[in-house]
């Protein structure tokens, strides 16, 4: 069965453009430095973020994991947003690989308050860990896809610099975060010292994400990705996807947020689902199904039986995400098939 699949825009698929550049791609051992098109998408990165360079990293997680690694030491104290994908989806990663402990902030809608960013900065104490980095998500996935404005990424990375600690940037959908804010995507990874990006997820790629940083970050960066297993070989294979996906992925964004809108919009004229529209500014939906009286996992099985896939948990949230397989048309059928459903409660 052919599947309208908003589970996440980590379904898109490679582009018959992608697979084309991939099969044709120079290649080369990249632990060697020598796969040609790595480092063509390594260059291309760099300059397209404004950074000094940047590194291939096999996903999202990798890369903000390998740049936890290469801003802090083990004993350290980092501070993020209290539901960042770091914290809530990377398998305790800081901990278990950086050694670090989380000081979380609880943002509104994602966006962290400067006051509190400087307020949590730990002093000098016997009693107290050093902080050393402070993590930002723009846009931020578990509040709806929400869009940090530059006004508050301009003065908490103001606050850090005049502490001298480093600002990571979890810019998994940075492109998305700029079509919304109509900037270039340098705009917002200036008030960043390293950003990750992914080019698996509304860009298309098939695989893989990008670091990007000052030289001697990166240097460092590829030490741990190697110790992580991240020395990759003839990935010009997938880089290849990742240059198309930067070439030709990252202006139509727009039409992504679109249909996000036109389904949010549809879900709340359906009785018993709330969205608060004032989240609904790029590619996510939060729903709340509360009132309809199934679980997300109960209107997310109901729905495969209509060839549609959301991700609900056994809350009453659901998640839709829109990307370039989702057209329309799709976002029609999808609402006729929850009037459907919830009709038959
Ligand atoms: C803000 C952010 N930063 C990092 C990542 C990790 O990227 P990958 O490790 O999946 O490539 C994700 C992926 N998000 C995925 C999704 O949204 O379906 C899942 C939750 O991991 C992300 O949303």
């Amino acid at each position: 069965m052919e599947y309208i699949d908003l589970r996440s825009d980590t379904v898109t698929l490679p582009t018959q453009e992608m697979r084309d550049a991939m099969y044709k791609a120079l290649v080369g051992d990249d632990v060697y430095g020598e796969d040609p098109t790595v480092k063509k998408l390594e260059e291309m990165a760099a300059d397209i973020m404004g950074k000094e360079d940047a590194m291939f990293v096999t996903s999202g997680t990798q890369g903000n994991q390998v740049s936890v690694m290469t801003h802090t030491h083990h004993g350290n104290e980092i501070i993020l947003e209290e539901k960042c994908h770091i914290i809530t989806y990377e398998v305790g990663g800081i901990g278990y690989l950086s050694g670090v402990q989380a000081k979380t902030i609880r943002g509104i809608n994602g966006i962290m308050d400067p006051k509190d960013v400087l307020n949590s900065i730990r002093t000098d104490d016997i009693h107290f860990p050093k902080t050393s980095l402070i993590c930002l998500e723009n846009t931020h996935n578990k509040a709806g896809g929400t869009v940090i404005p530059l006004s508050n990424m301009k003065e908490i990375y103001e606050i850090a610099k005049e502490h001298d600690i480093p600002v990571h940037l979890d810019g998994a959908r940075i492109f998305n975060a700029a079509t919304y804010l109509n900037v270039d995507v340098k705009e917002i990874a200036r008030y960043a010292d390293s950003v990750m990006f992914c080019l698996s997820k509304g860009l298309c790629a098939p695989v893989g994400s990008i670091v990007a940083g000052s030289k001697d970050f990166i240097k460092k960066a590829r030490k741990y990705r190697k110790m992580l297993g991240g020395g990759l070989r003839q990935a010009g294979i997938l880089a290849a996807a990742g240059i198309v996906a930067l070439e030709k992925m990252t202006k139509r964004l727009a039409e992504d947020h679109e249909n996000a809108r036109l389904l949010a919009e549809g879900l709340n004229n359906i009785k018993g689902i709330k969205v608060d529209m004032s989240t609904v500014q790029t590619n996510i939906v939060m729903s709340d199904i509360s009132a309809t009286g199934l679980t997300g996992a109960q209107l997310s099985s109901k729905l495969l039986n209509y060839g549609i896939k959301v991700n609900g948990g056994n809350d009453y949230a659901v998640r839709f995400v829109t990307h370039y397989y989702i057209k329309k048309d799709h976002i029609d059928k999808v609402l006729h098939a929850i009037s459907t459903i919830l009709k038959e409660q």
